[in-house]
């Protein structure tokens, strides 16, 4: 089922002058009321995705911390709450690690008890995720970003943001995170977002009940779930404006301010990692950049556009090959061999055996006294291991990555992107600080002061990471504020900037799709890209269900029985009205919907009643107690001629959010078309590289995933 914008707000319209007709002081608490409905659902669920974001970051983090020991004071303590307050020199006796508390000897043995352990629970914990996504909310699987792109683009999909897809995306995202796969919570977030809106609004029926206001709600929701993933309100606010809204007007950008405010005020009131941070990987910089450094930012945003055309490639490869082969009928089994790969993988390299989180949030640390050097990179004379190691730590990633987006589990691409990134990045910045240090006389580099560090190697992990977010989403704006707002310095703003754009040019001559778009692609689901590529040179006459195939519904000559029996027969969600059929002089349009609401309405009247949907051709040919059915008409459809071409229908499809239009000559109805009509059309030009004159019955057979967006 398709939303129709234009549709809804007139009911909208209509709804509030009821409501405002009146006067007087308990109208105007009345208006009041309802006006504050949008505002209740919005903080509540601002709220809400706090809370769940700071439970899904405590519980992640312990559950990720088991897999390598244990806290021997407090059990359901992690690694830093263990620890708290200890200097980075002190040892600390209440963490032990497995190896270590079941006591097996020599070192080698302690090595090969924790990577066993840490097999078993990687292993343990993607499984049930996998297990509780397939058995109780199928939903919940993946980062739900394309599938949200597609609601908000006008479409319907049951049970997507329900109580169950919630509970079990939350409780999947804890094991699926805690897992150690490459994978990350950040975009799952915003479904998880959308689905506590989704569900708070249920008891408001003026927002529930019209799905363009809902769908208003639901992106400023969005926005809330990149404030809390990310710790940016601002950026989340742009990336629901930039990524997944498809109508986003000036109410809803403020209203997703402060749904994304509210989220963000509620987690840092929790304070997930006491650490007053919204997230792990927020950094403060003190030093600035040098403009030589534009150079290597530069290659770092080929790097990014290279990176990310390459992922979804692969990424979309691997999806096919699981469609088209028995791996299909064994989703189980599939996440268990990624997770078992995974951990092998990981173990072994330190930059892959810590969580992605926390592997960016020291990737982008500045070596200083102050700053824990866990991962090793902050050693002087020591730069050719590390690097070598972060680079191949990249390569594992993405190669790991490209199968687990996908899986059966709660996942995001967003994180493991940054991670990627950041290793490539901070390789760079490294090598970069070694040339700097051989060569300190170099003309370029005269803007170094001597004995003063110039180099830092983390900015190169920041804008990497950026430039391989940029790559994979072809996000620009938001990334750039997201990242600003993680490191909270503006100066970086322009090299992220820089890496960005360019990432994003290298990206789109690979594909102008992103990793979202390319899923929306591959899963077929009927949306209508606002930023597609140009629509074929066509007339909509070639293309439109013509007035012989079109069931008509004439203005007189109905009664209660022919429409219900019409209803029962014919599938469609509206149908013209004409005068009469001979001519076919359009009078208006009647959707499903309210055709059988005014049936129903009328179920005491007997069935024989005649019906009349009005024109002035029936002045004085309508009886007393037929049914008048022009209340529930639309008497000024959208109509283009038939001879408009298909790129005019496309755009009023796009930018005004209409179900159908319907097309005519001289008042005389010729045929007509819906959006999902030009969805099928536009696809097949593309996918078959021909347009075949088709109708939506040839391609019935090959398309699989649009059942599932139901029609009602
Ligand atoms: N009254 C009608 N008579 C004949 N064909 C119609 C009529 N209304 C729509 N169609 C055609 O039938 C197909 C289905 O249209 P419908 O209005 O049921 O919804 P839709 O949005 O296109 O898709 P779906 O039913 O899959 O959700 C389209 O190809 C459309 O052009």
């Amino acid at each position: 089922m398709r939303t129709d914008w234009i549709h809804e707000y007139t009911i909208e319209q209509l709804r509030l002058r009821v409501l405002r007709g009146g006067g007087g002081i308990t109208t105007y608490f009345r208006v009041l009321a309802d006006a504050s409905q949008a505002w209740i659902v919005l903080i509540l669920s601002g709220l809400a995705v706090g809370f769940i974001a700071a439970a899904i970051d405590i519980a992640g983090n312990w559950l990720a911390d088991v897999k390598t020991g244990v806290c021997t004071t407090s059990f359901y303590l992690n690694h830093s709450f263990c620890c708290w307050g200890l200097q980075s020199t002190e040892q600390c006796k209440d963490w032990v690690t497995w190896g270590h508390l079941f006591n097996v000897g020599p070192a080698g043995g302690v090595y090969v008890v924790q990577y066993l352990i840490f097999i078993l629970f990687s292993v343990t914990f993607a499984l049930s995720a996998c297990f509780l996504v397939l058995h109780y909310a199928p939903y919940a699987r993946q980062s739900g970003i394309p599938e949200i792109k597609t609601v908000l683009g006008g479409f319907v999909i049951r049970r997507f943001m329900g109580g169950w897809t919630l509970l079990i995306k939350s409780l999947g995202l804890c094991l699926s995170v805690a897992s150690g796969l490459w994978l990350g919570k950040e975009g799952p977030l915003v479904h998880v977002a959308c689905s506590c809106a989704n569900i708070l609004m249920k008891p408001f029926h003026s927002i529930s009940q019209n799905e363009a206001r809902k769908r208003e709600i639901l992106s400023a929701a969005a926005a809330a779930g990149i404030s809390v993933a990310f710790g940016s309100p601002i950026g989340g606010v742009l990336f629901s404006l930039e990524q997944v809204s498809y109508y986003f007007p000036d109410k809803t950008m403020w209203q997703s301010f402060v749904c994304a405010m509210v989220a963000a005020v509620t987690l840092q009131f929790m304070n997930p990692f006491r650490t007053e941070k919204l997230v792990m990987y927020q950094v403060i910089f003190t030093r600035g950049w040098h403009d030589f450094e534009l150079i290597p930012f530069c290659v770092l945003g080929i790097m990014g556009g290279l990176y990310g055309g390459l992922f979804i490639k692969v990424n979309i490869f691997i999806a096919g090959l699981r469609r088209r082969t028995w791996v299909k009928s064994f989703p189980v089994l599939e996440v268990f061999v990624v997770a078992l790969a995974s951990a092998l993988i990981n173990y072994p390299n330190v930059f892959m055996r810590v969580q992605v989180s926390e592997l960016v949030a020291n990737l982008f640390q500045e070596c200083s006294a102050t700053n824990d050097d866990i991962l090793d990179i902050c050693q002087d004379g020591k730069t050719a291991g590390p690097v070598s190691l972060l680079i191949l730590a990249s390569v594992l990633g993405m190669i790991l990555a490209s199968f687990t987006f996908g899986l059966q589990i709660p996942a995001g691409i967003l994180l493991p992107s940054m991670g990627i990134g950041a290793l490539y990045g901070r390789a760079m910045g490294m090598v970069v600080q070694v040339w700097q240090r051989n060569n300190p006389t170099a003309w370029m580099l005269r803007s170094c002061e001597p004995d003063v560090q110039c180099i830092t190697p983390g900015v190169y992990a920041i804008v990497g990471a950026a430039s391989a977010v940029g790559g994979v989403t072809r996000m620009t704006v938001s990334i750039v504020v997201i990242m600003f707002e993680l490191t909270g310095a503006l100066t970086y703003v322009l090299p992220i900037m820089v890496a960005v754009l360019i990432s994003k040019w290298v990206g789109d001559a690979f594909d102008r799709k992103g990793i979202y778009e390319a899923w929306i692609n591959f899963q077929e689901y009927p949306f209508l890209d606002n930023r597609e590529e140009p629509v074929p040179d066509l007339l909509v006459s070639q293309v439109m269900t013509r007035l012989e195939d079109t069931v008509v519904i004439e203005a007189t000559g109905h009664t209660i029985a022919s429409l219900d029996d019409l209803l029962h027969t014919q599938p469609y969600k509206g149908f013209p009205v004409v005068a009469d059929a001979r001519d076919a002089l359009l009078l208006g349009y009647i959707s499903r919907t309210e055709l059988r609401y005014a049936i129903d309405k009328a179920r005491n009247l007997p069935r024989t009643t005649e019906c009349h949907f009005g024109g002035s051709a029936l002045i004085g040919t309508v009886s007393e107690n037929s049914l008048d059915m022009r209340p529930w008409m639309d008497h000024t459809p959208m109509t283009l001629p038939a001879r408009s071409s298909l790129m005019l229908a496309t755009s009023l499809f796009q930018d005004l959010g209409l179900r159908y239009l319907l097309f005519q000559y001289h008042g005389q109805l010729q045929g007509l078309m819906t959006k999902k009509d030009a969805w099928f059309i536009l696809n097949s030009v593309k996918d078959e590289k021909r347009f075949v004159h088709a109708t939506r019955d040839r391609f019935a057979g090959d398309v699989n995933s649009t059942n599932v967006i139901s029609s009602s």
